[in-house]
């Protein structure tokens, strides 16, 4: 017999995703606000026979009847019509128990599927918090059904929960359930809406009392989405967070920068000269190790993203960018997706499946790749490193983090301006308008931060000692073969200089130079490549002892004149995203012609951003 499916289901930011990891030892990314799973996952439970489950972890929804691409996957899934899958045998209703009022309707049309049930009451402990009592034994009687109060973040009534599954499986005779018309229950199980919520408004009045719900976070409320004070919060929250990242990252920047000097310098006194230690010194340690370098503020950066994320602001500020949001067209939903697309454009992409109105997604799409990912954080660095001075300004403020915030800034713009152009051309329409319910505020848990730091860095360094890796193996080869005589620059001598001097006719109108050229070509695998890329071309040409002591950043410095640097920087602000973006938009648009158009305007705009950027301060500074 194959084992059998059961499937957690209920409102967004229940808690399914907290009780799925709890139940399986998965670790899907949780966070405190809604619409963060939009997939389907899978995983397996461990019953207490010892016989095993899958268990299915599903996108949030509000009813049977979707209102977005995500909610349309759980209702899929519970009517079974994905031919390739099974119709879950046994459900687990996931609920908020301090907002049991409002998600009792959605049980009880779960319930009307006829599948064996059990209902999870989740965030018990806020629901202490907030001093409501309920009465979860009247519940299951009212409700006929198991209910199960659960801690999913302290694993509080898993077992509990695990049982009451079995026991329904056991209970029900799943053959019939499975040759069950699904799609015919469906219907019926939509059809009471009306009766549903009366019937779902009764209930909640006999099972709870006390409470209030959510005052601690009214109280927090009214200062952080208060119309002067609100904003500021926000740009001061902002503000320290892009101070931080370089502020805090220097001396973990510093040793590991020491660290791979060494490195260097033991490979070139222990290997003669030859490919081998050429690779070694100019591949892997000037060019990935040059991306390497930014760990730290890339975990900087997620630290703060994920405090955010957890504590349950995010979703205030996006409440407070929606007036600016509704102004190009966009919807406040937008903003989660645009939000996650900081730390790269592709979970931003599929994020963008809660968004209900198709015109108002693909606009989120298209205009993801201009938030500036976490991969542009070292291109963007190591130039700041290299141009800009490490002075305060009016006394507190670093001006290399002033930069940086301001080519996030510049994204932000360039992607509001963006939307604003495409909802009056390609993607006209109404936007839609601000729908989110406020997530109660929490204390983040320190494990969930670790674990959720842990895994971006890795994903990081898996990213270096892959694709980045790779990527510099290719161009390490181009632009040492064929070998140079003496005298002649190996790099404009090898494969690469020549195709890069074919490039430098497209973008030497902008300030690039022969080496950004060729740079410019890997760096589409991964935009951290092309700062390997340009170690490995400068450490090319640099002799063994400028190679041990001249850092990056100081051999760009010497090699570019200010106006490349800023084109450069403005470059990588429009850019064109990287091959794996325009993968994930073919796969959410179904098509080429999204991600071609995604590309050739976002060329454009990187063309005349950077050209306009280089020629402004060429005049600026009197060149
Ligand atoms: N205090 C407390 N917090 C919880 C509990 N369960 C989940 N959370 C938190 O609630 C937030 C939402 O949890 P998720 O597991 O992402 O919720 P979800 O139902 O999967 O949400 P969607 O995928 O958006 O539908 C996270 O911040 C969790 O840490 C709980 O029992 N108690
Ligand atoms: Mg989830």
């Amino acid at each position: 017999m194959t084992a059998p499916v059961v499937a957690l289901v209920g409102n967004p930011n229940a808690g399914k995703t907290s009780l799925f990891n709890a139940l399986t030892g998965a670790r899907q990314k949780v966070a405190n606000y809604p619409g963060v799973t939009v997939e389907r996952k899978a995983g397996t439970l461990t019953l207490p026979d010892g016989s095993r489950a899958e268990l299915i972890d599903l996108p949030g929804a509000h009813s049977l009847e979707p209102r977005s691409p995500d909610e349309e996957v759980t209702r899929d899934v519970l009517v079974g019509a994905y031919a390739h899958e099974r119709v879950p045998d046994a459900i687990i209703a996931v609920v908020d128990a301090t907002n049991l009022a409002s998600q009792l309707r959605f049980v009880l049309e779960l319930k009307a599927l006829g599948r064996p049930m059990v209902v999870a009451l989740n965030m018990m402990d806020l629901a202490e918090r907030d001093g409501f009592f309920i009465d979860y034994e009247a519940l299951a009687r009212e409700l006929a059904l198991p209910v199960i109060p659960t801690v999913a973040v302290r694993r509080r009534g898993l077992e509990a929960v695990i049982a009451a599954a079995r026991d329904a499986l056991n209970a029900a005779e799943i053959s019939a359930i499975r040759s069950a018309d699904a799609p015919a229950m469906l219907v019926e199980a939509i059809g009471d809406m009306r009766g549903h919520q009366r019937q779902a408004r009764d209930i909640a009045a006999k099972v709870v009392s006390g409470g209030d719900a959510n005052q601690m976070t009214r109280q927090i409320d009214r200062l952080v989405l208060h119309p002067v004070s609100g904003p500021v919060l926000l740009a001061v929250i902002l503000f320290l967070m892009f101070q931080a990242v370089f502020a805090w990252a220097t001396p973990f920047a510093d040793a590991i920068e020491g660290a791979i000097g060494w490195a260097q310098g033991i490979v070139m006194t222990s290997l003669p000269a030859g490919p081998v230690r050429g690779f070694l010194t100019e591949g892997l340690l000037g060019g990935v190790g040059a991306v390497i370098v930014f760990l730290p503020q890339i975990v900087i950066l997620f630290a703060f993203i994920l405090v955010l994320e957890q504590s349950g602001y995010m979703t205030r500020a996006a409440f407070l960018m929606d007036r600016l949001m509704a102004g190009v067209g966009l919807s406040g939903r937008a903003f989660i997706p645009l939000l996650s697309s900081f730390a790269c454009a592709i979970p931003g992409i599929m994020a963008t499946r809660s968004i209900a109105d198709p015109k108002d997604r693909l606009t989120t799409i298209l205009i993801a790749p201009l938030m500036t990912c976490s991969a542009r954080l070292p291109v963007y660095a190591v130039i700041i490193a290299a141009f800009i001075p490490d002075r305060t300004v009016g006394g507190l403020a670093n001006m290399q983090g002033l930069v940086l915030f301001g080519l996030y800034a510049f994204g932000v713009v360039g992607a509001l301006a963006a939307a604003w152009v495409l909802r009056l051309t390609v993607t006209k329409g109404a936007g839609g308008g601000f729908l989110m319910e406020m997530p109660k505020y929490q204390l983040p848990a320190i494990r969930d931060l670790a674990i959720g730091i842990w895994q971006r860095a890795w994903a990081f360094l898996r990213r270096a000692g892959t694709i980045i890796l790779v990527s510099t193996m290719v161009l390490w080869v181009f632009a040492s073969y064929p070998k140079a005589p003496d005298g002649v620059s190996q790099v404009d001598y090898s494969i690469a200089g020549r195709i890069g001097a074919g490039l430098e006719v497209v973008f030497a109108p902008i300030g690039f130079n022969k080496e950004i050229s060729i740079a410019l070509v890997p760096g589409m695998a991964a935009r951290e490549v092309a700062v390997a890329a340009l170690g490995t071309v400068y450490a090319i040409d640099a002799d063994d002892e400028e190679l041990l002591e001249v850092e990056l950043a100081d051999r760009l410095r010497g090699a570019w004149p200010l106006p490349t640097a800023l084109a450069f920087l403005a470059w990588f602000v429009f850019a064109p995203q990287c091959i794996s973006t325009f993968a994930v938009t073919r796969r959410e648009t179904n098509g080429w012609r999204w991600p071609i158009f995604m590309f050739s305007y976002l060329f454009v705009m990187a063309y005349l951003g950077a050209g306009a950027t280089y020629w402004i301060s060429k005049w600026a500074l009197g060149g």
